[in-house]
Order: C-alpha cells, then sequence, then structure tokens
C-alpha cells in the first residue's frame, strides 16, 4: 500500500501547479496571430473598417499571406478567420473553446438581446432554449417537417404569387410578408394577413434595428459605446442609451404581444398547429413551468429573427442575380418547364428534381453571403494554433465572405457563375458546397435553421420563376435601368438596398388561371 506522507503531498501539489504556472507562461510567450500594427491603449483600431469590414479583413488576410488575423481594441482581443480549414479546426473541433457569444455591454444590459439563444453565452440557459428550438423545428421530427412543408407551399401560393400578380412593384414587400408570416405562423399558429400583416411588419422593424446594432462591423462603436455605458443621462453624447432601453422595450413587447394571441388562440379551441401550442402542452406537468413559458416565448421570438432577414437576405440577392444575368434566368425557366410542364406549379416534390436551380442557389448564398461575418463567438479559455498564442475572452468573427470568396475553391469569386457547381446536368461533389460549408457557420452553434431556409428558398424561386419573368423596369426614356449592386454596410446580414425592376408574368403561360383558387382576400 502506498503510504504518502503530508509532505510528500504538498511537494507534488507544488510541482504540479509549478508545471501549470510554466506551460500557462510558455504560452503567453508565443506570438498572436499576424495582425496590423497595435498601438498602446486603442490598439488596432485604426486599421478597422466600419464598413464592409469583411472584404477589409479578407483583403489585409491576403496582404499578409495569412489564414487569420490578430486585432486588439482598448486591450480586448479578437481574431478573423478568413479560411474554412481553421474555422473547422478551431469551431468544431475544439468547439469546447469557441462555442460562446461575446456579452457587449451596449448589446446585453442595454438593449437585452442576450435573453435570446443566438446571442447568449455558451451555458445551460443556451443549451435549454437550443434544446427546445431542435425538439420541435430539428430535422428528424418527420411530421412537424410534413406540416411546414405545407405551410411553406401555402404562403407561396397564397400570400407571395397572388400579390406578385396585382401589385408587382411592391414585390420587397410581398417577399417580406411571405416569409415573415410563415414564421408567424409556424411559431404561434396566428393568421397572417396576405398583405402589409401589422405583426410582421412590427417584428420586421424590430429585429431589422437589433441586427443592424448588433453587425459585426460595428464593433468599434460597440466597444466605445459600452465604455460610456456608465455616463449619465444628461450628458451629451449619451443618446444611446435612450435609443438602447426604447429598442428593449420594443423587444419585450415583440415576445409578449404574439405570445398573448398564441394563447387567446388557445383558449378558443380552433389552433393551427405550432411551435408555442405544442410545446405549452408538453410543458403542462413540468415543475418549473413559469421558466419553461418563459423560454418559449424567447424561442418563438428567435424563430422570426431567425428566419426572416436572413432568408429575405438571400430572396433580394437572388432576384438581382436574375436581372443581372438573363440567361441565367432563361437557363432556370427552361429546366423548370421540362421538369414540371406549363400548366401547374412547383410542389415540394419536384425541387429534387431541379438540378440547374440548385446550382443558382449555392451560387447566390456563395456569392453573397448572407452573413458575411457571422454571429461573433468567444473563446472561454486560452488556445495555441499554428504556433500562435489565442487568448481567454478573444472575440472570434468567422470571415464567411472570405471562405466563399477563396479564389483557389471558387476561381473568378466575383463573378455570379452556377456553372461551378454543375457539369453535364448533374452537381458536382468536388466543388465545396456552400449549403453545408461557411453560409450556416460552423460547430455547436451552426444555424439550427439551414433545413428550413433551404427548402423555403428553392419553393420561392421556383415558383416565382415559374409564373413570371424578372426584368429591368425603364427610365423615363424607355431605356432599361442598369441596376448597380448595393448591399448594407455594416450589419450582421447583408441584405441589398432596394432595387427597380420588373416582375411580369410569363408570356406563355395562363398565371390567372394557374392562380385561381388561391385568390382571395382572408388571412392565411
Ligand atoms: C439562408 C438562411 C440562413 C442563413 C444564411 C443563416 C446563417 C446563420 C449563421 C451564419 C449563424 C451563426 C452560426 C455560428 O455561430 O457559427 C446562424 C445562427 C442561427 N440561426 Fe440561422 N441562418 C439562416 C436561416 C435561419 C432560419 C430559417 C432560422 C430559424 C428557423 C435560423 C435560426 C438561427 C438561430 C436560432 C441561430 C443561433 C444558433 C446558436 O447560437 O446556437 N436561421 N444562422
Amino acid at each position: 500500500m502506498i503510504n504518502l506522507r503530508l509532505r510528500d503531498i504538498l511537494v507534488a501539489g507544488f510541482c504540479i501547479i509549478l508545471h501549470l504556472v510554466y506551460r500557462s507562461h510558455k504560452r503567453r510567450l508565443l506570438p498572436p496571430p499576424p495582425g496590423p500594427t497595435r498601438w498602446p491603449v486603442v490598439g488596432s483600431i485604426l486599421s478597422m473598417t466600419l464598413n464592409y469590414a469583411h472584404i477589409s479583413y479578407q483583403k489585409f488576410g491576403k496582404k499578409l499571406g495569412a489564414k487569420f488575423l490578430y486585432y486588439e481594441v482598448f486591450n480586448q482581443p479578437i481574431i478573423v478567420i478568413n479560411d474554412v480549414q481553421v474555422a473547422q479546426e478551431l469551431l468544431e473541433k475544439r468547439s469546447a473553446i469557441y462555442s460562446s457569444r461575446p456579452q457587449v455591454r451596449i448589446l446585453s444590459e442595454g438593449i437585452g438581446m442576450n435573453r435570446f439563444f443566438a446571442i447568449m453565452p455558451y451555458g445551460d440557459e443556451w443549451r435549454a432554449q437550443r434544446r427546445m428550438f431542435q425538439q420541435y423545428f430539428g430535422p428528424r421530427h418527420f411530421e412537424q417537417q410534413l406540416e411546414m412543408h405545407e405551410r411553406m407551399l401555402r404562403f407561396v401560393r397564397r400570400g407571395l404569387l397572388p400579390n406578385l400578380l396585382t401589385s408587382p412593384q411592391d414585390f420587397h414587400e410581398h417577399l417580406r410578408n411571405c416569409i415573415g408570416g410563415f414564421s408567424i405562423s409556424i411559431a404561434y399558429g396566428l393568421p397572417v394577413q396576405r398583405q402589409h400583416d401589422s405583426r410582421v411588419r412590427f417584428s420586421g422593424t424590430v429585429f431589422g434595428e437589433m441586427i443592424a446594432a448588433a453587425g459585426s462591423g460595428k464593433l468599434v462603436i460597440h466597444f466605445i459605446s459600452s465604455l460610456l455605458q456608465d455616463i449619465p443621462d444628461w450628458m451629451p453624447g449619451s443618446g444611446f442609451k435612450k435609443a438602447a432601453r426604447d429598442l428593449r422595450s420594443l423587444i419585450e413587447k415583440l415576445v409578449e404581444d404574439p405570445y398573448q394571441a398564441g394563447l387567446e388562440l388557445l383558449d378558443e379551441g380552433n389552433p393551427q398547429e405550432s411551435f408555442v401550442a405544442t410545446s405549452l402542452e408538453k410543458g403542462r406537468n413540468y415543475a418549473d413551468f413559469e421558466g419553461h413559458v418563459n423560454r418559449l416565448k424567447y424561442t418563438a421570438t428567435q424563430f422570426f429573427g431567425g428566419a426572416a432577414e436572413t432568408t429575405m437576405t438571400v430572396f433580394s440577392t437572388f432576384v438581382l442575380m436574375m436581372l443581372k444575368n438573363r440567361d441565367v434566368q432563361c437557363e432556370v425557366q427552361r429546366e423548370l418547364d421540362s421538369v414540371i410542364g406549363s400548366d401547374r406549379m412547383p410542389t415540394m416534390s419536384d425541387l429534387s428534381r431541379l438540378p440547374y436551380l440548385s446550382a443558382v442557389i449555392k451560387e447566390t448564398l456563395r456569392w453573397n453571403p448572407v452573413a458575411p461575418l457571422s454571429v461573433p463567438r468567444m473563446t472561454t479559455s486560452e488556445d495555441v494554433y499554428d504556433g500562435y498564442y489565442i487568448p481567454k475572452d478573444c472575440i472570434v468573427l468567422t470571415n464567411i465572405y472570405a471562405m466563399l470568396h477563396d479564389e483557389d475553391t471558387y476561381p473568378e469569386p466575383e463573378e455570379f457563375k452556377p456553372e461551378r457547381f454543375i457539369k453535364n446536368g448533374v452537381l458536382r461533389d468536388d466543388v465545396p458546397d456552400p449549403e453545408t460549408i461557411a453560409t450556416f457557420g460552423f460547430g455547436r452553434r451552426i444555424c439550427p435553421g439551414s433545413h428550413i431556409a433551404l427548402p423555403f428558398i428553392h419553393l420561392i424561386a421556383a415558383s416565382i420563376l415559374c409564373l413570371f419573368d424578372i426584368l429591368p423596369e425603364v427610365d423615363a426614356e424607355g431605356n432599361p435601368i442598369n441596376v448597380v449592386p448595393k448591399f448594407a454596410p455594416s450589419s450582421l446580414t447583408s441584405e441589398p438596398f432596394p432595387f427597380p425592376c420588373k416582375i411580369v408574368p410569363r408570356g406563355d403561360r395562363n398565371v390567372k388561371e394557374l392562380l385561381k383558387e388561391y385568390i382571395g382576400n382572408e388571412p392565411i
């Protein structure tokens, strides 16, 4: 039997502590990843741009020949990952370290955004909300998937296509109403107006403000406003605090109102299948029912937040690309005509037989990544990678834009070329697919809604091009207007700015007849 004396234990303990201190010290002696010059106090703030930050990080990475970069702002370390393999190594293989989110004071304490699990730090509450989301919306819940597909079809046919026929000039608004309306319907089971639904509008406005406030391009502003968070309200320059409080109360209304309306509908006894109805029923006997209800309110609101702006961004980009690339649009229509014909509209089961459309959607996701700098992460302990030291509490920006514009993987990345994903009518498996790589993030915090977004996007694209042509608007002299694409410069999502275009029924199609049974005024 080993007989350890107190002295031996103390010596062993001392040696272990010494070893740990030495190891940690040795790690800290390693250099940080390459990056711009850092100045005392302000760090690399002078090298950071507010607008289109993803492009400037990409260019700077290329200049240094570095796959990931190191910045510092007021002592806050930041790494920017420009490369897929590095992202996989860190965010997937070392996910125990890289799965949290930074808690920017102005966003969490000020606006209260950290109550949504997309923004929360890694931990029990995040796990509980994400589990609740997956239990209802996860890809393995077959019946709910069928219900969701059925409802997508209903929103496209009743909500979107008839509106495009009667007021095509408002296509941005119609797309928003259709995508947002679907989210509200699935989350709360509430009826949605076919045009200008007030809940869709309100949710869109509030989430639009949140997404604009949270953009990674705004990091510098976040730091400065967080430092100034404690200045009194009467001081000049404190206006941002009031703006944050106003947004906070709008969020509270956004979380509460549709939930209460959903409850009333349940009490009336004729509800539509929804996340709220199912999750409430499931939690009836839980000991902490109140906690369960609070969680499900935020998770339901999160559904709209995750789905609406992102899907809308893909769609605006798709319409823009069809406008700028008429040959691609005609090729999609040729494929649709050969698979579907001219006397019916696409169904969910047609989608897998449209490889060219699929290549176009992949190229749309690649060409203008929806969230070019993803949602920021934060390290929960120090790390060493490739000989570089990465500290604890380091903000990690995933530059999805740089990854999907890497010219070795996607030659001529600025060109819109669906052909890069398809050969002889078959989708290529030797080109990394933006539907599965980078677009939706990495590791434990990867987007849990990709399997909802992708079929919806394919369905909307197929349905529009089956019935309509997307053509340039003409100016006062009758000349086609050349649209120059422009994008939100520093928001979380890279939505194109509104642009003029004409959506007209296809000449060889009786669109009114095809839509006859779907036209009406009653809510969906
Ligand atoms: C084309 C559409 C979409 C794109 C491109 C997209 C992209 C992303 C990205 C890049 C992230 C961050 C992942 C990371 O940190 O690595 C994310 C997170 C998230 N997305 Fe999506 N998304 C889309 C649609 C959706 C939809 C339809 C929903 C809901 C139904 C959704 C819900 C969420 C949620 C809840 C998170 C936070 C996950 C977490 O922090 O655990 N997204 N998404």
